[in-house]
Protein backbone atom coordinates (compact mmCIF):
# COMPACT_ATOMS: atom_id res chain seq x y z
CA UNK A 1 0.00 0.00 0.00
CA UNK A 2 1.02 3.36 -0.63
CA UNK A 3 2.65 5.37 1.82
CA UNK A 4 -0.20 7.52 3.81
CA UNK A 5 2.30 10.64 3.56
CA UNK A 6 2.56 9.96 -0.08
CA UNK A 7 -1.41 10.90 -0.37
CA UNK A 8 -1.36 13.08 2.25
CA UNK A 9 1.58 15.33 0.31
CA UNK A 10 -0.64 14.75 -2.76
CA UNK A 11 -3.93 15.86 -1.86
CA UNK A 12 -2.49 19.35 0.18
CA UNK A 13 -1.14 20.24 -2.84
CA UNK A 14 -3.89 22.68 -3.94
CA UNK A 15 -4.39 24.51 -0.50
CA UNK A 16 -1.13 24.51 0.18
CA UNK A 17 -0.40 26.53 -3.12
CA UNK A 18 -3.12 28.97 -1.75
CA UNK A 19 -0.27 29.70 1.36
CA UNK A 20 2.86 30.13 -0.53
CA UNK A 21 0.85 32.65 -3.00
CA UNK A 22 -1.00 34.72 0.00
CA UNK A 23 -0.13 37.96 0.47
CA UNK A 24 0.75 37.06 4.23
CA UNK A 25 3.36 35.63 2.90
CA UNK A 26 4.58 37.39 -0.17
CA UNK A 27 4.18 40.51 1.26
CA UNK A 28 5.83 39.23 4.50
CA UNK A 29 8.94 37.35 1.83
CA UNK A 30 8.83 41.29 -0.14
CA UNK A 31 9.12 43.38 2.99
CA UNK A 32 5.79 45.30 2.35
CA UNK A 33 3.46 43.25 5.12
CA UNK A 34 1.99 45.97 7.49
CA UNK A 35 3.31 45.50 10.92
CA UNK A 36 0.33 45.51 12.42
CA UNK A 37 -0.86 42.42 10.74
CA UNK A 38 2.66 40.53 11.89
CA UNK A 39 2.12 41.75 15.44
CA UNK A 40 -1.71 40.55 15.10
CA UNK A 41 -0.20 36.82 13.90
CA UNK A 42 2.70 36.64 16.49
CA UNK A 43 -0.14 36.86 19.36
CA UNK A 44 -2.38 34.39 17.90
CA UNK A 45 -0.04 32.14 17.37
CA UNK A 46 1.28 31.96 20.92
CA UNK A 47 -1.80 30.57 21.43
CA UNK A 48 -1.43 28.15 19.22
CA UNK A 49 2.27 27.25 20.22
CA UNK A 50 1.14 26.81 23.90
CA UNK A 51 -2.09 24.79 22.36
CA UNK A 52 0.35 22.82 20.55
CA UNK A 53 3.08 22.09 22.37
CA UNK A 54 -0.18 20.79 25.02
CA UNK A 55 -1.08 18.42 22.22
CA UNK A 56 1.93 16.66 21.64
CA UNK A 57 2.50 15.49 25.07
CA UNK A 58 -1.65 14.34 25.16
CA UNK A 59 -1.18 12.54 22.49
CA UNK A 60 2.75 10.71 23.56
CA UNK A 61 0.19 9.47 25.95
CA UNK A 62 -1.80 7.48 24.10
CA UNK A 63 1.45 5.53 22.81
CA UNK A 64 3.19 2.65 24.03
CA UNK A 65 5.76 2.22 21.24
CA UNK A 66 8.74 3.80 22.81
CA UNK A 67 10.28 5.42 19.59
CA UNK A 68 6.89 6.54 18.59
CA UNK A 69 6.28 8.33 22.18
CA UNK A 70 9.80 9.85 22.18
CA UNK A 71 9.35 11.99 19.08
CA UNK A 72 6.26 13.70 20.18
CA UNK A 73 7.54 14.36 23.81
CA UNK A 74 10.43 15.84 22.08
CA UNK A 75 8.78 17.82 19.91
CA UNK A 76 6.86 19.50 22.85
CA UNK A 77 10.17 20.29 23.76
CA UNK A 78 11.68 21.58 21.15
CA UNK A 79 8.65 23.57 20.45
CA UNK A 80 9.18 25.13 24.11
CA UNK A 81 12.63 25.72 23.94
CA UNK A 82 12.84 26.87 20.35
CA UNK A 83 9.61 28.16 18.13
CA UNK A 84 8.40 29.56 22.16
CA UNK A 85 11.94 31.16 22.75
CA UNK A 86 12.42 32.76 19.13
CA UNK A 87 8.82 34.21 19.48
CA UNK A 88 9.81 35.70 23.21
CA UNK A 89 12.91 37.81 21.72
CA UNK A 90 10.39 38.91 18.65
CA UNK A 91 8.16 39.86 20.88
CA UNK A 92 10.95 42.06 22.76
CA UNK A 93 12.12 43.52 19.31
CA UNK A 94 8.49 44.61 18.64
CA UNK A 95 7.13 45.94 21.79
CA UNK A 96 4.96 43.30 22.26
CA UNK A 97 4.28 43.06 25.95
CA UNK A 98 2.89 40.13 28.19
CA UNK A 99 -0.22 42.59 29.43
CA UNK A 100 -0.37 42.57 25.82
CA UNK A 101 -1.01 39.00 24.89
CA UNK A 102 -3.05 38.36 28.56
CA UNK A 103 -5.43 40.54 26.95
CA UNK A 104 -5.22 39.94 23.61
CA UNK A 105 -9.02 37.26 22.62
CA UNK A 106 -8.26 34.50 20.72
CA UNK A 107 -10.05 34.93 17.20
CA UNK A 108 -12.40 32.54 15.29
CA UNK A 109 -9.56 30.88 13.16
CA UNK A 110 -7.24 30.25 15.82
CA UNK A 111 -10.16 28.65 17.93
CA UNK A 112 -11.13 26.85 15.63
CA UNK A 113 -7.94 25.45 14.28
CA UNK A 114 -6.99 24.32 17.95
CA UNK A 115 -10.83 22.87 18.60
CA UNK A 116 -9.64 20.71 15.22
CA UNK A 117 -6.91 19.05 16.79
CA UNK A 118 -8.96 18.62 20.12
CA UNK A 119 -11.67 17.07 18.49
CA UNK A 120 -9.15 14.43 16.69
CA UNK A 121 -7.59 13.52 19.96
CA UNK A 122 -10.86 13.12 21.70
CA UNK A 123 -13.25 11.59 18.98
CA UNK A 124 -10.53 10.40 16.14
CA UNK A 125 -7.56 7.49 16.39
CA UNK A 126 -4.20 8.68 17.69
CA UNK A 127 -2.95 8.49 14.13
CA UNK A 128 -5.68 11.42 12.90
CA UNK A 129 -4.66 13.36 16.28
CA UNK A 130 -1.04 13.65 14.84
CA UNK A 131 -2.05 14.18 11.37
CA UNK A 132 -4.11 17.27 12.36
CA UNK A 133 -0.65 18.36 13.82
CA UNK A 134 1.48 17.41 10.42
CA UNK A 135 0.73 20.32 8.56
CA UNK A 136 2.26 22.94 10.58
CA UNK A 137 5.54 20.97 10.49
CA UNK A 138 5.70 20.40 6.51
CA UNK A 139 3.92 23.68 5.34
CA UNK A 140 5.70 25.60 7.37
CA UNK A 141 8.97 23.55 5.85
CA UNK A 142 7.80 24.02 2.38
CA UNK A 143 7.57 27.51 2.47
CA UNK A 144 10.93 27.73 4.37
CA UNK A 145 12.31 26.46 1.40
CA UNK A 146 10.74 28.68 -1.33
CA UNK A 147 11.79 31.21 0.12
CA UNK A 148 15.35 30.42 1.78
CA UNK A 149 16.62 33.24 -0.94
CA UNK A 150 14.13 35.99 -0.47
CA UNK A 151 15.93 38.07 2.11
CA UNK A 152 13.11 40.11 3.43
CA UNK A 153 14.37 43.90 3.79
CA UNK A 154 12.82 43.84 7.14
CA UNK A 155 14.70 42.42 10.01
CA UNK A 156 11.95 40.72 11.91
CA UNK A 157 10.53 39.42 9.00
CA UNK A 158 13.88 37.65 7.87
CA UNK A 159 14.14 36.41 11.69
CA UNK A 160 10.94 34.54 11.09
CA UNK A 161 11.81 33.15 7.64
CA UNK A 162 15.62 32.29 8.51
CA UNK A 163 13.80 29.98 11.43
CA UNK A 164 11.85 27.86 9.27
CA UNK A 165 14.66 27.10 6.58
CA UNK A 166 16.87 25.44 8.82
CA UNK A 167 18.37 21.82 8.37
CA UNK A 168 17.44 21.18 12.62
CA UNK A 169 13.83 21.96 11.41
CA UNK A 170 13.45 19.51 8.57
CA UNK A 171 14.75 16.99 10.85
CA UNK A 172 11.83 17.38 13.20
CA UNK A 173 9.41 17.24 9.99
CA UNK A 174 10.62 14.17 8.76
CA UNK A 175 10.43 12.26 12.00
CA UNK A 176 6.39 13.62 12.08
CA UNK A 177 6.26 12.28 8.49
CA UNK A 178 7.84 8.85 9.74
CA UNK A 179 5.11 8.81 12.91
CA UNK A 180 2.50 9.16 10.76
CA UNK A 181 3.61 6.28 8.49
CA UNK A 182 4.33 4.08 11.15
CA UNK A 183 0.90 4.81 12.84
CA UNK A 184 -1.08 4.25 9.77
CA UNK A 185 0.49 0.97 8.80
CA UNK A 186 -2.67 -1.29 10.25
CA UNK A 187 -4.89 1.24 9.21
CA UNK A 188 -8.24 0.23 7.49
CA UNK A 189 -9.41 2.44 4.45
CA UNK A 190 -11.99 4.03 6.93
CA UNK A 191 -8.85 4.73 9.28
CA UNK A 192 -6.87 6.47 5.96
CA UNK A 193 -9.38 8.41 5.29
CA UNK A 194 -9.88 10.28 8.24
CA UNK A 195 -6.16 10.72 8.33
CA UNK A 196 -6.61 12.70 5.63
CA UNK A 197 -9.73 14.54 5.98
CA UNK A 198 -8.18 15.74 9.40
CA UNK A 199 -4.65 16.32 7.86
CA UNK A 200 -6.56 18.79 5.11
CA UNK A 201 -8.70 20.64 7.38
CA UNK A 202 -5.44 21.55 9.33
CA UNK A 203 -4.31 22.59 5.73
CA UNK A 204 -7.23 24.80 5.69
CA UNK A 205 -6.88 25.77 9.22
CA UNK A 206 -2.81 27.13 7.59
CA UNK A 207 -4.48 29.11 4.93
CA UNK A 208 -7.20 30.40 7.13
CA UNK A 209 -4.87 31.38 9.70
CA UNK A 210 -2.58 33.86 6.87
CA UNK A 211 -6.17 35.66 6.12
CA UNK A 212 -6.93 35.87 9.79
CA UNK A 213 -3.94 37.73 10.14
CA UNK A 214 -4.39 39.61 7.10
CA UNK A 215 -7.35 40.75 7.80
CA UNK A 216 -6.67 40.83 11.62
CA UNK A 217 -10.35 38.89 11.94
CA UNK A 218 -12.35 39.06 14.78
CA UNK A 219 -15.25 38.19 16.68
CA UNK A 220 -18.08 40.08 15.59
CA UNK A 221 -19.36 40.88 19.43
C1 LIG B 1 -0.42 28.46 12.78
C2 LIG B 1 0.98 27.95 12.75
N1 LIG B 1 1.24 26.84 12.06
C3 LIG B 1 2.49 26.37 12.02
C4 LIG B 1 3.51 27.01 12.68
C5 LIG B 1 4.91 26.47 12.62
N2 LIG B 1 5.28 25.69 13.75
C6 LIG B 1 4.78 25.85 14.95
S1 LIG B 1 5.38 24.73 16.06
C7 LIG B 1 6.28 23.97 14.95
C8 LIG B 1 7.07 22.76 15.28
C9 LIG B 1 8.50 22.99 15.53
O1 LIG B 1 8.82 24.15 16.13
C10 LIG B 1 6.13 24.61 13.73
C11 LIG B 1 6.80 24.23 12.53
C12 LIG B 1 3.20 28.16 13.40
N3 LIG B 1 4.14 28.84 14.07
N4 LIG B 1 1.93 28.62 13.42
Amino acid sequence: MTKISTELFEIAQPVWNLSYQHPFITELAAGKLPLEKFRYYLKQDRYYLEQFGDLHEKIAQLIDNPADKEILLVGANDMHDGELDIRNTMFQEIGITADEIKSTPIAPTAYSYVTHMNYELTNGTTASAVAALLPCYWLYSEIGHRLINAQSPVPIYQEWLDSYASTEFDGGTNQMVQLIDHLSEQADSAERAQIKDSFLKSSNYELNFWQMAYTMENWAG
